[in-house]
């Protein structure tokens, strides 16, 4: 399966093979209401808006990713129009990809643009590519994604950036983008050719019970139709049958239970199909669709140190099964959550928490309510600490881990000992 990207090139010369692959989402079908999903966990994952990764410094990094970076700030004020054109070349070529995608393709867009970004920002930072890349070959195998689909994703794409980039793209930087596409997609088909021989590409899960805390909030308990192993602090995708192949991610909100069942916390939001259809359609008896788990906002069992969690809304659900988490591992080590909502109607688990920290000497929760504290969740942990001997754990509206980061930093929490979900979805969610 090895293509090239010839057809689709407009000036320059001929074309580097290439074992093609889709850049991180271009074949998953996801999403709209950013805000209906947080992302891939990743241990202090880069945080940077489109904005800053255009005008990322221009002259540092190998020649490809000099080359790509340019590319990049040559489409970005046009991104609207790649990513639209983008998917008419792919769609009109290949007619066969389109039902790998949803109905509706308008919240499709700018996934697109996003994971050029995350790629080309990381390109010679592999470490962070790979992980990236591996989770979301991964993932595709829910959206059908197989090894052939990529050459015809390859392709569209280097069509699209090459009539966009006009200005700049020539023979060299298509042989950049070529390179950096053929290694991208090798990494997403290994991964997921991997996952094929010891996971299914989805589970089936019947919701059990359906628990409506607030008129926006309900939290879903679900049995999967095969064992579903994950740990403590990841999440999954999750398909609902009134919106077909529409995905949403939701973090567990327990730790791995014994009798199998999964539960989340879904907030409906406005324009938010998947978080609508949880909160206010679906009924004990429906059947859903879930994805692989994926995240590391997990707990590191090597090492004793307390865990300083801030939890802001809907966010408080992976806190809670960290918490559980380090209570069935009996290790004692000082947990201390931050639990963050608008209103006092907002902290519709407070009373869950209260009760893990009834049973559990070493865990502290305190409520920060906006209104009555008259700051937000972040600048709570100010007041307290010391926290130079705890990790911390970051779960919430982008928002809330952009500020999360800065306060966490300033109470002398170093980077590398701060975990939270998402890189470039929190950024699109736009804070
Ligand atoms: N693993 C994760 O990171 C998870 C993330 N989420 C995300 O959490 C969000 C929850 O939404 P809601 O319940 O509506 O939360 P929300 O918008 O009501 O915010 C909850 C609290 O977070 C703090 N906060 C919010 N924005 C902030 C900002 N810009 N700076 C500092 N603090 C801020 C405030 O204290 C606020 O009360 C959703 O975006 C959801 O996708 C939900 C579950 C897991």
């Amino acid at each position: 399966m090895v293509s090239s990207l010839a057809g689709a090139t407009s000036p320059g010369p001929a074309p580097t093979a290439l074992t093609p692959a889709p850049f991180a989402s271009t074949l998953a079908p996801p999403p709209t209401a950013a805000a209906e999903q947080h992302v891939s966990a990743q241990r202090h994952a880069p945080v940077s808006s489109p904005e800053e990764a255009a005008t990322a410094p221009a002259e540092e990094g190998s020649p490809d990713a000099l080359l790509i970076r340019r590319a990049m700030a040559e489409v970005a004020p046009v991104a609207d129009k790649v990513t639209s054109y983008f998917y008419a070349l792919l769609f009109v070529r290949h007619p066969d990809l389109r039902s790998l995608f949803p109905a509706a393709m308008d919240t499709q867009r700018d996934r697109l643009l996003r994971a050029l970004l995350t790629a080309a920002e990381h390109i010679d930072n592999k470490e962070v590519l790979v992980d990236y890349l591996q989770n979301l070959g991964r993932g595709h195998r829910k959206y059908g994604t197989r090894a052939e689909h990529y050459p015809a994703v390859g392709e569209c794409l280097i069509g699209a950036l090459s009539k966009y980039a006009a200005g700049v793209w020539n023979a060299e930087m298509e042989a950049a983008w070529v390179r950096a596409y053929t290694t991208i997609s090798q990494v997403m088909i290994d991964a997921a050719a991997a996952d094929e021989l010891r996971a299914p590409a989805w589970w089936y899960a019947e919701i059990v019970t359906h628990d409506l805390r607030t008129p926006d909030v309900a939290v879903v308990t679900v049995r999967p139709d095969q064992p579903y192993p994950f740990l403590a602090g990841q999440y999954t995708s999750v398909e609902t049958p009134w919106w077909p192949r529409i995905w949403r991610h939701y973090s567990f909100a327990s730790a791995p239970r014994s009798d199998g069942l999964l539960s989340f916390h879904v907030k409906a939001v406005p324009a938010g199909w998947v978080s609508n259809a949880l909160v206010h359609r679906a009924r004990p008896g429906d059947i859903i669709r879930l994805g692989p788990p994926a995240g590391s906002m997990t707990v590191d069992h090597t090492t004793e140190s307390g865990l300083l969690c801030l939890g802001g809304g809907t966010g408080i659900a992976p806190i809670k099964a960290l918490v559980e988490d380090v209570a069935e591992h009996g290790d004692r080590r000082p947990v201390e959550v931050f639990y963050g909502a608008r209103t006092d109607h907002d902290l519709y688990d407070i009373d869950t928490m209260l009760r893990l920290q009834q049973s559990h000497p070493w865990l502290s929760v305190r409520a920060i309510i906006d209104q009555q504290a008259n700051q937000q969740l972040p600048d709570a942990i100010r007041a307290y600490g010391p926290w130079n001997e705890f990790d911390a754990y970051l779960s919430g509206p982008p928002g809330m881990i952009r500020s999360g980061m800065n306060a966490l930093r300033d109470v002398g929490i170093p980077s590398d000992r701060i975990r939270h979900d998402s890189v470039e979805e929190l950024v699109a969610a736009g804070s």
